[in-house]
């Protein structure tokens, strides 16, 4: 991954305005020379030659040039300041743009704090080392370049001396530099996989307290905190003999300049003003050379946090945005010969899995547990690709269309309702933000929360909370119908929509389902088989196979494995109920 190239991308659309910084920090470049310059006329004219009048100049160009410098620095840093956060929105939302583009198998093996980690701290030592460090840099290697330029016109032997001493201190401080980028590649990584714990052990509290696991977690932070310290404290020591390195420089400089410089005076070839004011360049010379060691610590945190952002830019796409949309659709899904294994595991989950639904049909999926229930459906909204087998829909392959068009067309209630910490109407918009008022209140009549609504004090705009856990199992499952009603798909999924309800609320919420499965092509996923005992077809999924296939009164004919588990389920009281 070439960092420079893509960070230079990235700067690339506002090279107009970096243009503007770096001639801003030309001129407060300029008037960094100006003191120096004037000091070799205080000491020529005034002290040596007795020019009396010259001191008010000196003293005036002076501050003049502080008030200059100072003017153009602050218009640089904040034009910089500008494009660095400009630049700074642009990965974060690239990165993120990417996460959300990327196949859901990527999700499977990555940790949350990680990807957290790169969204949050990561962008944030870019933004320190973009904010601050940048500008301050590049003023000061332009007054460097200043400086260099000066003392050669003045007094060249010098400017050349300067040049060697620099050239040999930077030798060993780039190879520390490098050692200090490796360690600080593994401190981020430390740091990730830090708060990575973090995030789950509190996001498991409720675990934990019962496991009575405190101990273990806060055992297991102490390690990994530990750790990170004792390599915190090597990696600091490096940084530390980096400045120092810097230091040793800055004095031995002006050692060579003074003796050179005093030979020169001695011999007639410079005046005492000249020297003074080559000395006087020295330390704004090495000035960025020692920012860049007082701020190692920044720079080396920024490189591996550009890495591990960058390498999201890289993540494989789900599906080409080029893709043509799928069009409306109609509801016909034909799955044939279906085998997959999760990415990155051998076990085979679902093996030659075939099942055909004419638009508007309602297919019922049962079976054991780790049967292959939801992976199916997975895979019908192109979530996963199959290894072998094809997902059409309406006789068109789903993964030559941009799935996300197919998507926006199904309703899905699943067993976990995932809510905003946000109002209930937002949370009813999530299936259709431009949605009307007169659609939202038909939705809610129809997924049974009209009185609800009505109770709350605040209506549509109470906050269900974080995780709407305000909201009871029953009422979160309701929202989660509502919002599928508002989009009115052709295709509905109800994955174990009802499986966490109490038995009434049970009833309730199943009577809201049925009012919205007419017309359209419903899948619908349970346990319990009284749910699905209407369903035009039910199959019946072991190991990955479809093991039966039939209505229900068929199925119980069959006295199979459908049968079994009828029995297994209820009582003979509640079959003869059931039918
Ligand atoms: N993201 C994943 N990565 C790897 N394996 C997975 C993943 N999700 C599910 N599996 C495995 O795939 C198999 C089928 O899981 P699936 O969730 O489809 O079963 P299910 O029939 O819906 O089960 P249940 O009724 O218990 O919800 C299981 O063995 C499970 O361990």
């Amino acid at each position: 991954m070439n960092l420079l190239k893509i960070t230079l991308n990235h700067f690339k659309p506002y090279w107009r305005k970096l243009m503007v910084a770096l001639l801003f920090s030309v001129i407060g470049g300029l008037f960094t020379i100006v003191p120096s310059i004037l000091v070799k006329r205080l000491v020529d004219d005034v002290i040596v030659g007795g020019d009396l009048n010259f001191l008010f100049w000196v003293v005036g160009g002076i501050l003049g040039a502080y008030l200059g410098k100072s003017l153009f620095e602050t218009m640089q840093e904040y034009v910089q300041v500008k494009i660095g956060l400009d630049v700074i929105t642009d990965m974060q939302i690239r990165a993120f743009r990417k996460l959300h583009r990327t196949p859901m198998s990527f999700f499977s093996k990555t940790p949350r704090g990680d990807m957290l980690f790169r969204l949050t701290h990561d962008v944030e030592s870019i933004q320190n080392l973009n904010n601050t460090v940048v500008p301050r840099i590049l003023q000061q290697v332009v007054g460097a370049v200043a400086a260099f330029s000066t003392v050669f016109v003045l007094f060249w032997p010098a400017a050349i001396v300067m040049f060697a001493v620099f050239a040999i201190y930077i030798i060993p401080s780039f190879t520390l530099g490098k050692k200090m980028r490796k360690m600080s590649a593994v401190q981020r990584e430390m740091s990730a996989d830090m708060y990575q714990h973090l995030q789950e052990s509190i996001e498991s509290v409720r675990l934990v307290r019962t496991y009575q696991t405190q101990d273990i977690e806060v055992g297991t932070q102490e390690k990994k905190l530990s750790d990170w310290k004792q390599f915190s404290i090597r990696a600091a020591l490096i940084g530390k003999v980096n400045w120092r390195l810097g230091n040793l420089f800055n004095i031995a400089a002006p050692g060579v300049v003074m003796l050179i410089g005093g030979w020169a005076i001695w011999d007639g070839t410079i005046t005492i003003g000249t020297l003074v004011a080559c000395l006087s360049f020295i330390p704004i010379m090495f000035l960025p050379v020692r920012s860049m060691a007082e701020h190692a610590l920044t720079i080396q945190q920024a490189i591996p946090a550009l890495q591990r952002i960058y390498e999201y830019f890289d993540l494989p796409e789900e599906h080409e945005e080029k893709l043509p949309a799928f069009g409306p659709v109609k509801g016909k899904i034909d799955l044939q010969n279906l085998w997959f294994s999760y990415p990155g595991t051998d076990k085979q989950v679902l093996k030659g899995v075939s099942l055909s639904l004419e638009q508007g049909n309602h297919i019922g999926i049962v079976g054991t547990s780790g049967g292959g229930k939801s992976t199916l459906v997975q895979l019908l909204l192109g979530l996963y690709e199959p290894q072998q087998g094809s997902v059409m829909i309406d006789d068109k392959n789903l993964f030559d269309y941009n799935r996300n068009s197919f998507r926006q067309q199904v309703g899905v209630v699943s067993q976990e309702t995932f809510l905003l910490n946000s109002t209930l109407r937002q949370n009813l918009l999530y299936g259709k933000p431009d949605a009307t008022t007169e659609e939202l209140d038909q939705a809610v009549e129809a997924a049974g929360l009209k009185e609800l609504i009505l109770s709350l004090e605040e209506g549509y705009e109470t906050i269900v909370g974080e995780r709407g856990l305000k909201l009871s199992g029953g009422q979160r499952q309701r929202v989660a119908m509502a919002r599928a009603i508002l989009r009115q798909p052709p295709v509905l999924i109800f994955d174990e929509a009802t499986s966490s309800l109490d038995g009434e609320t049970e009833e309730r919420v199943q009577a809201s389902l049925e009012k919205l499965i007419p017309g359209r092509t419903t899948i619908t996923i349970a346990h319990r088989l009284v749910t699905v005992r209407n369903a035009d077809v039910i199959i019946l999924l072991d190991g990955g196979v479809v093991a039966e296939k039939g209505t229900h009164e068929e199925l119980l004919l069959k006295q199979g494995k459908y049968y079994e588990l009828y029995r297994a389920q209820y009582s003979e009281l509640e079959r003869e109920m059931i039918g």
